[in-house]
C-alpha cells in the first residue's frame, strides 16, 4: 500500500501528459498482456490438436501401408514406407518398426529449428508426442514427434498479430502526440503572451488559429487583455493626472516656500525698515533695518505699540501717525509721510520717510498694517550735493555752464533795464593739451584750479567768473563804464593769469587767450554774445594767443563762412563724399613704380573733385581733421589689401596732419586702426608729416614716430627745405625718407638757387643715411637732374598726375619706362660741390625730354 500510495503521488506530481500517457500506456500493456496470453493459449490449443491429428492420420497411414510389406516381407517396401511416412508429417521425426522378420527405423537427419525466443519455447505450448502402434503381424510401429513446427506457426502468428497491434498503438500515440504538441504549443504561446503582459506590454494579442480551442482561448485571452489594458490604461491617466496634481501642489508648495524665504529674506535684507502690526497696533514683526534705526531689537520690539518702537521727534509727526494708522486699521488707504525725524533709543535723530498700509486677507478684511520706512538724511545730503554739483564745477568750485546761464540772463536784463555795459569775456587757456601731454593730467588740474583761483579772486563780489568746462572759462563784468575799463580789466587779469604757477615743486608757464563781446543795448541774448565771444577768442588764438580780441562785426561773416564749411565737410566725411586718389612714385633708374602717395580729395556734389587746400584749412585746428586722418588711413589700408597681391613691395604714404599726429591716443588708435586690416603688413604704410608739424615739439614728436617705427610703419618729412629745420631737429627726428619740396624741384632747371637746395637736401639725406624722393617732377629734364644728384625716386606730373583707385593698376600696367628715362640714367652723377656746372647738363635732360 505505502508503494502504492508513492505511486499515485509522483504521478501526481507528473505533467498532464506524462500524467496521461502513464495509464495509458499502462492500460495498453496489461490489454496486451491479455490478449497476447489468450492469443498464445489459443493459437497453441489450435496447433496441438493439429499436431494431434497429424500424428494420428500418419499411425493410420502407415497401418494401412505396412500391411502389405509385412505380409511378404519386403524390407525395402517396408523402409522406404517408413521414409515417406517422415516426409509426409514434418513433425515425425522417428518412426520405428519391429516386426518379426526384425526391425526398420526412419530418423530424420534434419530436424526444424525453432524461430520462437527462448521464453516462447519456455512456455512448452506443445509437448513432443510418442505413439505405439501395434500392427496386425505380430509388428509394432513407434512414432515419435517434435512440436517445433507447429510452435514455430502459432509464434508466426502471434509475432503477426502483435507487430499489427503494435502499430495500431504507434499510430495511436503519434496521433496522441501530435494532438498534445499542439495543445502544448497553444499553452506555451499563452504562457508567452501572458507573461509579456505581465511584464507590462499590454498591447499583447494571441493569434486567432490553430484549433477550436486554441481559437477560442485565444480569443478569450485576448478579450481579457483588452479588459485589462483599457484597465490600466485608464488606472494610468488617473495616475497620471493624480501625479501631475501631486507635481502641482508640490511646485506650488515649493513656490509658496520660496516666496516665504523670499519675503523673509527680503525683509531681512531689504534696504527699508519694515515693520507689521496686528489690528491692536502692536508689532508681529520687525527687520533688521528697523532694529538699526530705532535702537531696539526684534524681541524687544515685538508686542511693543508701533508708537513706542517708532517713536518720532516731534509731537506732530506722533499724533499724524497715529491717526494715520487709526485710518489704515479701518481700512483706510496707503499713508505716505516725508521729512519726519525718528528718535533712536540713544537719542539721536535721523530723517526718515514712511509709508504705511493696510494688511487683508483673501476676503479684504484688515488684519493689521504694514509700516515701511527709510532714513533718508543721507539722501538729503546727497540731494544738497547733488543741487551744488549741478550748479557748480567739481574740479574748481566755479560756477558751471548751468549756473551762468541763468545768472547770465539775470546781468543781461540788468544791464538792459539800466542800459549799462556788461562784458561777455570767454577765457581759454594756451595750448593747454600741452601742460596735460607733458607733465600729467593732475599737474593740468592744478592749473586750471589756481587759474580758477586766481578769475575769481579778480571777480570778487561785482563780477561774476564761471567754468564753462575743459580750460574755458567766463567772465561777466556787469557796470562796466566802457570798453577802455574792460580792456584795462584784460590786460591786468592776463598779466595775473600768465604768472607762473607752482604745482607739485615745479614751476608752469602759462597764458590765457580772451574773446570779448559788449553787450551795449539792444535785443540780444546770452547765448549770441558768447557766440560773439567766442569768435573774438577764435581771432585771439589765431592772432598769436596770451591776448584778448574783442569782438569784430566785420569779422563774423568770414567766422560765420568758416563754420559753414566746417559744418560742409563734417557732413561730407559722414556722407561718404570723400576719396583717395593716388599718385605714384617711381624708381627712375630702375623704370619701376615703388608706391603710392594717397591723396585727398572731396567729390563734391556740384563742385566736382576739391581738392585738400580748399577745404582742410577749415578744419585742420579742430578734432575733425583727426577723423579725416583717420578715414585717410583706413581707406588707404583697404586699398593697400587689394594691392597686396599686385605688389607686395609698395609702400603707400599717408598725410598726416600736425594736430592728429600730436594726439595722445594716436599711436594706440592708429595700432587699433591696422589690427582691422590684419593682412596688410605695416611696413607697406608710410606716414608723411610736415617738417614744420614735426618742430613744434620735437621730443614729443620723436617719441611717437618711434613708438610707430616699431609697428613696422615708416615716416616721411614732407616738404623738406620749407621748414627751416637746423640739423640738430633733423638728427633727433627718425625719419625714413626726405621729401624734397616740389616748389624747389619744379624751378630747379631754371633757378640756380632751389637747384643748390635740392642738392642739399639730397646730400643731407645721404649724410643721415635717409631716403630721399623729389616732388614736382614735371619733366624727364627734372628726373634726369634728379638722378644725377643722387635723387632716384620721384612723382610728379611728368610722370603720372593723382587719380582715382580704379585707375591705378590699369596705369601701372600700361606704364612703359620711355627711353628717354633710361637714357637720362644713364647720365654721370653730379658731384654736389658741382651742381652748377649740373644745371648746364641738366639742359642736356631737358632736350633728351624735348
Ligand atoms: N587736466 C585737465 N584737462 C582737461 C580737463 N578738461 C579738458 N581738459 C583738456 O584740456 C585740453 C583743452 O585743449 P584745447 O583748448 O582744445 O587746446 P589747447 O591745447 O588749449 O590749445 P589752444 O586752445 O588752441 O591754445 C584738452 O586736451 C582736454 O583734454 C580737465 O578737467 N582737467
Amino acid at each position: 500500500m505505502p508503494l502504492l500510495r508513492k505511486l499515485l503521488s509522483s504521478w501526481l506530481r507528473m505533467g498532464t501528459y506524462t500524467r496521461l500517457f502513464v495509464p495509458i500506456f499502462a492500460l495498453i500493456a496489461v490489454v496486451v498482456c491479455v490478449r497476447y496470453s489468450l492469443l498464445i493459449e489459443a493459437e497453441a490449443a489450435d496447433a496441438n490438436l493439429r499436431y494431434q491429428l497429424d500424428a494420428q492420420e500418419l499411425g493410420d497411414y502407415l497401418n494401412t501401408t505396412l500391411k502389405s510389406g509385412l505380409a511378404l516381407p519386403d524390407r525395402a517396401a517396408l523402409e522406404t514406407a517408413l521414409a515417406g511416412a517422415l516426409l509426409l508429417n514434418q513433425d515425425a521425426s522417428a518412426v520405428r518398426l519391429d516386426y518379426p522378420g526384425g526391425h526398420l527405423e526412419a530418423v530424420r537427419s534434419v530436424k526444424p529449428e525453432p524461430t520462437g525466443p527462448a521464453w516462447f519455447q519456455a512456455l512448452h505450448a506443445l509437448q513432443p508426442l510418442s505413439r505405439e502402434l501395434a500392427l496386425s503381424t505380430n509388428a509394432t510401429l513407434e512414432m515419435t514427434f517434435e512440436p517445433t513446427l507447429p510452435l514455430n506457426r502459432v509464434w508466426h502468428t502471434v509475432r503477426q498479430q502483435a507487430q499489427i497491434s503494435a502499430l495500431n498503438v504507434g499510430l495511436i500515440y503519434l496521433l496522441l502526440g501530435l494532438l498534445i504538441y499542439s495543445n502544448k504549443r497553444m499553452l506555451a504561446r499563452l504562457a508567452r503572451a501572458t507573461d509579456r503582459f505581465q511584464a507590462g506590454e499590454h498591447g499583447v494579442r494571441l493569434p486567432l488559429r490553430g484549433t477550436l480551442e486554441a481559437r477560442a482561448l485565444a480569443a478569450t485571452f485576448n478579450n481579457m487583455a483588452q479588459e485589462v489594458q483599457a484597465l490600466v490604461g485608464s488606472l494610468q491617466r488617473s495616475q497620471r493626472q493624480l501625479g501631475e496634481q501631486l507635481a502641482q501642489t508640490r511646485s506650488a508648495q515649493a513656490q509658496l516656500l520660496a516666496e516665504k524665504e523670499r519675503i523673509e529674506v527680503t525683509l531681512a535684507s531689504i534696504g527699508d525698515a519694515v515693520v507689521t502690526t496686528d489690528l491692536a497696533g502692536r508689532i508681529l514683526t520687525f527687520n533688521a533695518v528697523a532694529q538699526t534705526l530705532t535702537g531696539l531689537d526684534e524681541a524687544q520690539a515685538r508686542g511693543m505699540e508701533l508708537h513706542q518702537a517708532f517713536v518720532l521727534a516731534n509731537n506732530f509727526g506722533q499724533h499724524s501717525l497715529l491717526k494715520a494708522m487709526a485710518a489704515i486699521y479701518a481700512g483706510g488707504a496707503v499713508v505716505k509721510a516725508g521729512g519726519q525725524s525718528l528718535r533712536h533709543l540713544s537719542g539721536q535723530v535721523r530723517m526718515v520717510e514712511y509709508t504705511a498700509a493696510a494688511i487683508r486677507d483673501s476676503a479684504g478684511r484688515v488684519q493689521g498694517s504694514v509700516l515701511v520706512f527709510r532714513d533718508v538724511s543721507e539722501k538729503r545730503h546727497l540731494i544738497q550735493q547733488m543741487s551744488w554739483q549741478s550748479n557748480h564745477d567739481v574740479l574748481t568750485g566755479l560756477p558751471n555752464r548751468a549756473a551762468l546761464s541763468s545768472r547770465f540772463e539775470q546781468e543781461l536784463e540788468q544791464a538792459r533795464e539800466r542800459q549799462q555795459l556788461l562784458a561777455v569775456c570767454l577765457f581759454d587757456l594756451d595750448h593747454f593739451q600741452g601742460i596735460n601731454q607733458g607733465l600729467g593730467q593732475a599737474v593740468g588740474d592744478e592749473v586750471l584750479k589756481q587759474v580758477a583761483s586766481r578769475l575769481h579772486d579778480f571777480a570778487g563780489q561785482r563780477h561774476y567768473v564761471a567754468r564753462l568746462g575743459g580750460d574755458e572759462f567766463v567772465l561777466l563784468l556787469p557796470q562796466m563804464d566802457g570798453r577802455g575799463a574792460v580792456e584795462q580789466a584784460m590786460a591786468r587779469l592776463l598779466a595775473a593769469l600768465a604768472l607762473d604757477y607752482q604745482c607739485d615743486g615745479e614751476t608752469v608757464k602759462m597764458s590765457a587767450s580772451v574773446g570779448v563781446a559788449l553787450y551795449r543795448d539792444g535785443e540780444t541774448s546770452a547765448d549770441q554774445l558768447l557766440r560773439h565771444a567766442d569768435q573774438a577768442l577764435y581771432q585771439a588764438k589765431i592772432t598769436g594767443r596770451n591776448r584778448y580780441h574783442f569782438f569784430d562785426a566785420d569779422l563774423d561773416e568770414q567766422v560765420r563762412t568758416h563754420h559753414n564749411r566746417r559744418t560742409e565737410v563734417r557732413a561730407a566725411l559722414r556722407g561718404g563724399e570723400m576719396r583717395l586718389y593716388y599718385q605714384p612714385k617711381l624708381n627712375m633708374r630702375r623704370g619701376r613704380i615703388v608706391g603710392m602717395e594717397a591723396l585727398l580729395r572731396w567729390q563734391h556734389p556740384e563742385r566736382g573733385v576739391v581738392g585738400p587746400m580748399d577745404f582742410l584749412p577749415f578744419v585742420e585746428h579742430t578734432d575733425l581733421i583727426v577723423d579725416i586722418g583717420e578715414w585717410v588711413l583706413r581707406e588707404a589700408l583697404r586699398q593697400l589689401q587689394s594691392w597686396r597681391g599686385f605688389d607686395p613691395d609698395w609702400v603707400v604714404s599717408v598725410n598726416i596732419a600736425a594736430r592728429h599726429f600730436q594726439r595722445n591716443d594716436f599711436v594706440e588708435r592708429l595700432t587699433a586702426i591696422l589690427a582691422e586690416f590684419p593682412d596688410v603688413p605695416p611696413y607697406m604704410l608710410e606716414l608723411e608729416i610736415l617738417e614744420s608739424s614735426a618742430l613744434s615739439d620735437v621730443g614729443h614728436v620723436r617719441a611717437i614716430m618711434l613708438a610707430c617705427q616699431a609697428l613696422g610703419i615708416s615716416f616721411a618729412l614732407d616738404d623738406f627745405g620749407t621748414g627751416y629745420s637746423s640739423m640738430s631737429y633733423l638728427k633727433r627726428l627718425p625719419a625714413d625718407v626726405l621729401k624734397v619740396d616740389q616748389s624747389f624741384v619744379r624751378n630747379m632747371l631754371v633757378d640756380r638757387d632751389d637747384r643748390h637746395l635740392v642738392s642739399a637736401v639730397i646730400g643731407l639725406a645721404r649724410a643721415f643715411e635717409l631716403g630721399v624722393i623729389a616732388e614736382g617732377v614735371e619733366t624727364v629734364a627734372h628726373g634726369a637732374l634728379l638722378m644725377r644728384l643722387g635723387c632716384d625716386l620721384a612723382q610728379g606730373f611728368g610722370i603720372a598726375r593723382p587719380m582715382p583707385s580704379a585707375e591705378v593698376l590699369p596705369w601701372v600696367s600700361a606704364f612703359d619706362t620711355a627711353p628717354v628715362w633710361q637714357a637720362a640714367a644713364l647720365l654721370p652723377p653730379i658731384a654736389h660741390q658741382q651742381s652748377d656746372d649740373g644745371a648746364g647738363r641738366a639742359q642736356d635732360g631737358a632736350a633728351l625730354a624735348g
